[in-house]
Order: C-alpha cells, then structure tokens, then sequence
C-alpha cells in the first residue's frame, strides 16, 4: 500500500457537494437585520435559534434538498422566523440560488430525482432503522452520556471517550442487535440492486462495494445522528475545525473482503469530522493507519513518528477524528468487514476557512513550520543580544 501521496477523497461527483456556504453580512451584534427580503438585504443571523422548530420542507420542490431548508430555517431573522412556510421558503430559495451555480443546481436536482426513485421502489427489511431510536440503536454507556443535563453533557461525554493518539478518539456505540439489523438491509437493498440491475452510485470513486445510506432513506436518521450526537462530541474535540457548526453529511457503508474491496489507499476524507464504526462480520486485518492532519497545502509532507498509529476495528466500536487526519485502512484478508461511515462537513467552517491566512492551527506540519521559525528568531535574538554584549565589553573604556 502506497503512503506517498494522500488522496483528496470525495472531491468527485458521485454525491451531492456539502451544503452551499450560507454566513450572510450580519449587522453589530451578529443577529441579522432581517429587513424585508428585496434583493439587497437578504440577511442571516450568524448564530442559529436552537430554540426554533423548523418546518418540514418535504413536499416543497427539488431544486435543493428539503432538509437544507429545514437546517437553514433556524438561521432566519427574528422578524422572519414566524411568517408563513412560503414566505420563508421563498427567501431561504433566493439565498441559496445566490450561493450556487445552474450547473450545480442541474446535479443536485439529478441527484434527488434518483434518490427518489430508488426510495419509491425499494421496500425496507426493518422500518425501525430508519428513525433514529437511542435506546435500540445506542449501547447504554453511549446513551447515558447524552442524557446528562446541558451543565454535565461535556464531561460525561468525556468519560466514555479513549484518545488513543492526539486527536483520535474511540467509544462503544452500536448495539450488537442494531450492527446485525443494518448489515440485513445493506444486504437486502443490494439484492433488490442485483435484482433489478438498477444502476446505483458507490460511496466514493476509491470504492467498488459498499452503499450510500442516503440515497435508500436513511438520510434524515442520519442527519439526526448528526445533529443530537456527533455535534456535541465536536463541540469538544474538533472546536478548530467546525465544532458544533457541522451542517451536512454524506452517510454511508463500506465493505470489504478478498472478494469486495481489500483495503483502501492513503487518503483525507472530504469531512470536518468522520465518524466510523464498525459492523461487524467476522474478519482478519482492516486496522486503519494514520498519520497527522494536514492541510491542502501539507497533504503530502511526510510523517512524523509520533503521528503513527494503527486501530484495530471492533464491532459495534466507533472512532471519530478529523477528515483531515491523513488515514487508510488495511486490507481485509479474511471473511468480511462493513463500516458505517458518516462524513460531517460545516458550511461555515468552509467559508471562514476561504478567508484564513496560510497558518492553520489544526495542521500538523503548520505548527510545525510556526514553531521552527519562533525558534529561529529566538536564537536569531539570543545571538543579537550575545554580540551585542561582546561589542559593548570591547568597547568598555575600563
Ligand atoms: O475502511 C475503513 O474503516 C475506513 C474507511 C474510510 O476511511 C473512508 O471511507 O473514508
Ligand atoms: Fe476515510
């Protein structure tokens, strides 16, 4: 397996692109004006209304994804947030038209249509597992930690968490029942694939196996996954790039065996944050390797020793680190092993990441290069003060 050149995965156009960059001009205090919506003054508040319950833009159109609308509905002026559903509709539509091309538009709308199609043929094996239910999906250790009050959220999500290496961490998540379930209908949904010779799209150009869950009607179990679970856990592991702000995903499941795809080459993933967990079966190798985040710029500098390490997958057992924290997996040499994979991205970091300098502080090699040149101007000053000094005892006229 080849570590010399970490592909930028997911920049392809198998699936929908992240959710289009939406941090709109705010007035002082970061809220928004929300003045009537003529075309000067569309406004956004910088901050969303937690408080806020969306509507449901199900039925609405499919020129973007009803459940941008929903996400977006909580970024909405005071003034604007009980208006009638059109209304908001309409302004959140003339934004979003703002912040995308035709072209991307033409995809997006081809992507839906797809999905939909597959989502009217295909029947589900077991309902339950596209609703998202803590207490049958969700070991107890894992639930527990969510179910403490705002005030001791943090540290008991901390309590469940291993970091085994900087930036890396590892709890158990999944019911056994539930792994079973999921791996049933991934299993099911590619028999109704064969079956009907429909033609579906693979998670990424890197992989000939696997499924998008999305595109099957899992996406809003997923985007709820997101929302209630795995924001908290980056509120307080990956503040630096997204933190609570994740806003979109790309949900899907990988599988490998000598006879699917055997391992997967040395990559980032097009994420903020990646959650993976593993299935199961019964299987042989697959340990991911990493080896430090990088930015674009750095992707392809080389290690450092520290930033080695290797993870060995656990049914049922979650890892959650940095898209940007170079990786790959080992091949599977026996039986089969099935990943669920959820790629969280945030809009907002996106677009304030346009606007950052070279130096980003989640950067390995960054750092890095910011701490040789503090030691170089340490020394570089220590050496001027020297020669000063020397200069001057030369010159003392005792
Ligand atoms: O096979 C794995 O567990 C890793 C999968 C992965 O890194 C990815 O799909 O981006
Ligand atoms: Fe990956």
């Amino acid at each position: 397996m080849s570590l010399d050149k970490a592909v930028e995965r997911g920049k392809d156009t198998s699936f929908p692109p992240m959710s289009t960059a939406l941090v709109a001009e705010t007035n002082g205090n970061g809220n928004g004006t929300g003045s009537a919506p003529s075309n000067a003054s569309y406004r956004l508040r910088l901050n969303p209304n937690q408080d806020h319950k969306a509507e449901n833009y199900d039925d609405l159109g499919l020129e973007f994804t009803p459940l941008l609308f929903s996400s977006l509905e909580r970024y909405l002026p005071p003034n604007l947030l009980n208006v009638s559903r059109d209304a908001k509709y309409k302004y959140m539509r003339d934004i979003l038209r703002r912040y995308s091309t035709e072209g991307e538009r033409t995809r997006d709308q081809k992507h839906r249509e797809y999905r939909q199609k597959i989502i009217s043929n295909y029947q589900p094996l077991y309902r339950e597992l596209y609703t998202l239910n803590p207490s049958t999906f969700f070991v107890q250790s894992f639930s527990k930690a969510f179910s403490a009050n705002d005030k001791n959220r943090d540290e008991s999500i901390r309590s469940i968490m291993s970091e085994p290496a900087p930036g890396i961490y590892t709890f158990d998540m999944l019911q056994p029942r539930f792994c079973d379930m999921l791996l049933n209908e991934v299993e099911n949904f590619e028999k109704w694939v064969h079956e009907t010779k429909f033609r579906i799209m693979r998670p990424n150009t890197m992989n000939k196996y696997g499924a998008v869950l999305d595109d099957f009607g899992m996406e809003s179990m997923l985007e709820k996954l997101m929302e209630d679970f795995i924001r908290h856990i980056s509120k307080i592991f990956f503040l630096d790039v997204g933190g609570y702000s994740l806003d979109s995903h790309h949900g899907f499941v990988v599988e490998y065996g000598m006879d699917r795809d055997v391992e997967l080459g040395f990559h980032v993933d097009d994420s903020e944050v990646t959650l993976n967990v593993c299935l199961g079966k019964h299987f042989t190798g697959g340990e991911l390797f990493f080896r430090g985040v990088r930015c674009e710029k750095h992707v392809n500098t080389e290690t450092h020793p520290e930033e080695i390490y290797d993870h060995a997958h656990l049914p049922g057992r979650a890892i959650i680190h940095r898209g940007r924290h170079r990786h790959g997996a080992r091949a599977t040499t026996s039986g089969h092993r099935l990943n669920l994979l959820l790629w969280c991205r945030s809009s907002v970091f996106r677009e304030l990441k346009k606007h950052q300098k070279e130096f980003v502080n989640w950067c390995g090699e960054c750092k890095r290069e910011k701490q040789a040149r503090l030691q170089q101007s340490v020394t570089a000053k220590k050496m001027e003060l020297l020669v000063g000094q020397t200069d001057g005892a030369a010159f003392n006229p005792r």
